[in-house]
């Protein structure tokens, strides 16, 4: 039994869509089978500490780039419309919502079981911390008894020399492995902290890029670099050279506490009176500070979004002559960061006056409490020095601590935003479901019933109930107004995005039951404005390869000769070793085109999705241009967002994209008779009959 769709006004088989109900069978096994392990290839990730991830979501690694985004409506192509602040879609880390005040046990757990693979690495840095804070723990009671052997021995130089000495010898040892635990301490921590970011980042870097790519349109670039930049670098930091600073901080008032206590208990008791309301003011700048932190490193994250769009766009920014307005935006941005960093070093200052002043209260305290003791001779000279030294060692330790405890609260805050990013599931995987035998693959494209809006603009929709069949080996030209949907079109191919509604079947299978990592390997793209990356054209070329290392020389100048590269590649001083410059801007558009030509080439895909340059290039480049993309067509099933009458008289069939469907068609001389047709009427508006009458008077 066949269920037939006819697009309105199609007037040629190939558009005319089957949907045998036997095929809906036939997918719902193959969905099924899908499912079964035997049909998927699950490639584990490499290279990435998988602790950092929930335990759930299976942490794999991106394999190499098989599909060539070229054509994503996302892709910077010119002309550039940048994010205004007030337009721009809210992003989905955490930023925005308010900053807790307390810390879930979670995320405490979570940021300590980042350091779990440098556990020996800390601990050994731990133990060097325990020596060097014996150390200098132990020096201000070993300097009072170098204080009293002074005051004691009398007239007896000899004596006093002697004993001296050999304490100052032995004090020398003493500082000489103090020293040398530290130095040890600080270069465990040093490397322990570079490896924990270096594996965070990975981390990071790989979930932003298993992301769909709606994600991407909702996110912006500049915030999702600072996160994979400073906010990595702040969790980093916060669980060791500042973990290794508390642990120190703690270590050093506690044992200067008890030798406090040891040395006189009554000055001691007194003394200490002052600790407790110090220590709820650091408890409460903590927090107050947790929550600045955070609003800052949002206004910085703004701030540097800004910078990045707009360096990254400098030509479009020069052209319309913005250089002052967009300084003034980026000021407007930084000016918001500064009144934030105001509040906080207005807290900082007071926070700091404070402690400051009760330091000195302290010692000032101990001097007289202490001086009224040696007067009842209850306290010698040395012990008071040395009591005086510890509270000197208290002090600045409570004062560690506290900025201990506002720089973890800051590493908290940018943990939660990182936890948010790396524990976000993407909408779809990227590497699971079925993979066809290579022989099986034709390449017959199949849209049936499809409807689609973007996710991020779901009461706009592109396509309703839209039908269309490309046939495996043949090429399909499509046309339609500017925004009808061509390229929405190709990303709902590439599966970019899921359709709403409705299936495209590839072969006869559901596009959402194929392995989306080895469909893209079967798909080629090149567009308009192709992206290059700034490495060598060599590079840029075998980047189009699924197994880049199986590339030889020869391959890439086979390619590179098709896709009428090779000559101006070789005129080039270091011909394939030239570096092109960021998206390729040290090439012309039209050998942007034909190294992308080559890339895809490279490929060898099954399926080409092509956007036709438009006539940007000159003739010359026009004409190398087109004479590489149809050799780069021959054989593959092709769907060609087409701007020429020549590729739109090539092409097996014509489709003509109007009202959210296909409208119209058919080989190019049918539409062309329909005398009322859109297709006819799109061709004159367009010039292209304007363009072929010329032709034929010359
Ligand atoms: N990522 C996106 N998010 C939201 N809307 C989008 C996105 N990309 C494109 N659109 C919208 O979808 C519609 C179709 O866009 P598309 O780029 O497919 O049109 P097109 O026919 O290729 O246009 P053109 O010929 O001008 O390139 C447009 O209205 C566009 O604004």
């Amino acid at each position: 039994m066949w269920l037939s769709i006819r697009t309105s006004g199609c007037s040629h088989g190939v558009c005319l869509t089957r949907l045998r109900l036997t095929q809906h069978r036939r997918l719902s096994l193959d969905r099924r089978l899908a499912n079964s392990s035997a049909h998927r290839r699950t490639t584990q990730w490499s290279g990435v500490s998988s602790s950092l991830l929930p335990a759930s979501r299976p942490f794999t690694s991106l394999q190499p780039y098989g599909s060539l985004y070229l054509h994503s409506p996302t892709s910077t192509h010119t002309p550039v419309a940048f994010a205004s602040s007030s337009s721009a879609q809210p992003a989905e880390t955490p930023e925005k919502s308010q900053a807790p005040n307390s810390v879930p046990v979670q995320d405490v757990r979570r940021i300590l079981g980042l350091a779990r693979p440098e556990r020996w690495r800390l601990s050994a840095a731990i133990g060097f911390l325990t020596v060097s804070s014996a150390v200098t723990m132990s020096a201000p009671f070993f300097l009072g008894k170098v204080i009293d052997t002074i005051f004691t021995t009398g007239t007896d130089t000899e004596a006093m020399t002697a004993s001296l000495t050999s304490l100052c010898i032995m004090l020398t040892g003493v500082f000489l492995c103090g020293a040398a635990a530290n130095a040890a301490r600080v270069y465990l921590m040093q490397i322990s902290g570079q490896r924990i970011v270096r594996n965070l980042r990975a981390s990071v870097f790989s979930t932003i890029l298993r992301q769909e790519v709606a994600f991407f349109d909702r996110n912006r670039t500049g915030e999702l670099i600072n996160r994979l930049s400073a906010d990595t670098a702040i969790v980093g930091r916060s669980i060791t050279d500042n973990l290794s600073d508390g642990l120190r901080a703690v270590a050093q008032a506690a044992a200067g506490v008890s030798m406090m206590f040891y040395v006189s208990p009554s000055l001691a008791s007194f003394v200490l009176m002052i600790v407790p309301p110090m220590s709820i003011l650091a408890v409460i700048y903590g927090r107050y500070l947790r929550s600045i932190a955070k609003h800052t490193q949002d206004a910085l994250a703004q701030a540097t979004q800004l910078a990045e769009e707009r360096i990254s766009n400098m030509r479009t920014v020069r052209a319309f002559g913005k250089e002052l307005s967009e300084v003034n935006t980026y000021t407007q941005k930084t000016d918001h960061v500064l009144s934030l960093a105001r509040k906080e070093a207005f807290l900082r200052a007071g926070f700091f006056g404070v402690t400051g002043l009760s330091g000195n209260f302290m010692i000032l305290s101990v001097l007289f409490k202490g001086g009224l003791l040696m007067a009842n001779h209850h306290m010698t000279v040395g012990e008071l020095s040395s009591f005086v030294m510890y509270t000197l060692w208290v002090g600045i330790s409570i004062a560690g601590f506290s900025s201990f405890y506002s720089e973890l609260m800051k590493g908290f805050g940018a943990g939660s935003r990182l936890w948010e990013l790396l524990d976000r599931k993407p909408e779809f995987p990227l590497d699971e479901g079925l993979v066809l035998p290579p022989d099986q693959l034709k390449g017959q494209l199949e849209f049936c019933d499809v409807s689609f809006a973007y996710p991020t603009r779901k009461e706009a929709p592109i396509f309703q109930n839209l039908n269309l069949l490309v046939p495996a080996g043949t090429v399909m030209a499509v046309v339609g107004s500017s925004g009808s949907g061509k390229s929405t079109l190709v990303s709902l191919l590439l599966r970019l995005y899921d359709t709403d509604s409705g299936v495209i079947i590839i072969d006869g299978h559901d596009i959402r039951d194929l392995n989306p990592y080895w469909l893209r390997s079967h798909i080629g793209t090149v567009s308009q404005e192709p992206v290059l990356f700034s490495f060598s054209i060599r590079d840029n070329i075998t980047y189009g390869a699924v197994d880049p290392d199986a590339v030889t020389t020869e391959d890439i100048y086979r390619a590179a000769r098709v896709a009428n590269a090779y000559d101006f590649i070789q005129d080039f001083p270091k011909g394939f070793d030239t570096v092109v410059g960021e998206k390729g801007v040290l090439l012309s558009g039209g050998q942007k085109q034909r190294i992308a030509i080559a890339r895809a080439l490279l490929k060898n895909p099954k399926i080409l999705l092509l956007d036709e340059a438009t006539s940007a290039l000159d003739s010359e480049n026009e004409f190398l241009v087109q004479e590489a993309l149809e050799r780069l067509m021959e054989g593959r099933t092709v769907l060609i967002i087409a701007h020429r009458l020549s590729t739109i008289k090539n092409a097996n069939s014509v489709a003509v994209l109007d009202q959210r469907r296909v409208a119209e068609c058919g080989q190019h001389m049918e539409l062309l008779g329909n005398r009322e047709g859109l297709f006819r009427k799109l061709m004159e508006k367009q010039a292209f009959l304007q363009e072929e009458q010329k032709r034929a008077l010359r």
